[in-house]
């Protein structure tokens, strides 16, 4: 092994036969969805639904978003930790990004663009509503494929009831000559579960379990790479693990990324019972998810090796 080429994220294709649950097709999607999070902890949904000109309208809104004045863009704050404006970072000068709240609502979308353009941009919002929709519904299938391959369906309902979704869009300008090409650093994401998006620029790598780092490729505007975040990471007794990644810049053209997370926020994160024997023990006890989030956003917690396993592992 050793070469880049060893590891490759699964391809699955998201159909209106292979989304609906009375059909052999679901169950092939369900263990092939299973299989790829167990083994990286993400992979590439094929979305049909997500057209070639839905991803060419959202990345052009993205383009006139990042193009205002950064003393509007650093308008965009919250009161729930890590949901504001980051950017001007010394040490990740490539990067800029804003977070958009109730991300799958108009409401939540109007309220974010409110914000940045005081006399409304009905197009930017019409645009990025039509993309945050589809994520959440790409996410809450994958979850139900996940919670029923598990067979803990029963309590899929109750989780879809307290899902709320993040969108952060994300630009990562291209890097001068010379410049690092480090645009994130390497990090697993504190969502149940997480969506991403990118324009025609490629850049995310990902660490598979053997240690190595490898990058995702050949995605087509249809294509969202889907993740494991740290809270399906305890829900699940760690049986599906999240994924380090990170994002290295390379070429001259810039980078736009839409990562559309899932937060738990109406009921505590707890691993069902089914999930726990004499061979696997309970790793993780149950949590808040915002109050985790609050606890990352700390500036002593933020190198932890593994800031969900510091805030609510149990020790083995
Ligand atoms: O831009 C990307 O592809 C990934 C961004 C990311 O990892 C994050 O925002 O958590
Ligand atoms: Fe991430």
């Amino acid at each position: 092994m050793g070469s880049e080429t060893a590891h490759k994220l699964a391809v699955i294709e998201f159909t209106d036969k292979s989304t609906n649950p009375e059909t052999e097709s679901w169950s092939e999607t369900c263990k092939k969805v299973v299989d790829a999070l167990e083994e990286y902890g993400c992979f590439v949904a094929v979305y049909d639904k997500l057209t070639q000109e839905m991803h060419k309208q959202v990345f052009e809104s993205l383009q006139s978003l990042f193009s205002l004045p950064t003393q509007t863009k650093v308008q965009n704050k919250s009161s729930k930790p890590l949901y504001g404006y980051v950017g001007q970072i010394p040490f990740l000068p490539l990067f800029e990004s804003m977070g958009i709240d109730d991300a799958h609502t108009v409401q939540g979308v109007q309220d974010f663009s409110n914000v940045m353009w005081p006399n409304g941009n009905p197009a930017f919002c019409e645009n990025l509503v039509a993309y945050t929709k589809l994520a959440a519904e790409l996410e809450k299938i994958v979850v139900q494929m996940v919670f029923e391959s598990y067979g803990v369906g029963k309590h899929h309902e109750s989780y879809v009831g307290s899902a709320n979704y993040l969108c952060r869009v994300m630009k990562y300008r291209e890097p001068k000559i010379g410049e690092n090409k480090m645009a994130f650093v390497s990090h697993t994401d504190k969502s149940f579960m997480s969506t991403i998006h990118q324009n025609q620029v490629d850049g995310l790598e990902i660490k598979a379990k053997d240690g190595e780092w490898f990058g995702v490729h050949g995605l087509s505007p249809s294509s969202v790479i889907v993740m494991a975040g740290d809270a399906i990471m305890a829900w699940s007794n760690s049986r599906i693990k999240s994924p380090h990644h990170r994002v290295t810049m390379e070429g001259s053209e810039a980078r736009y990324s839409l990562g559309q997370f899932s937060f738990i926020e109406k009921e505590t994160v707890k691993t069902p019972d089914e999930f726990v024997d004499e061979e696997h023990p309970l790793r993780y006890k149950p949590f808040d998810h915002l109050k985790f989030l609050d606890f990352f956003s700390q500036e002593e917690n933020r190198r932890l090796e593994s800031p969900i396993a510091t805030y609510c592992g149990v020790s083995q």
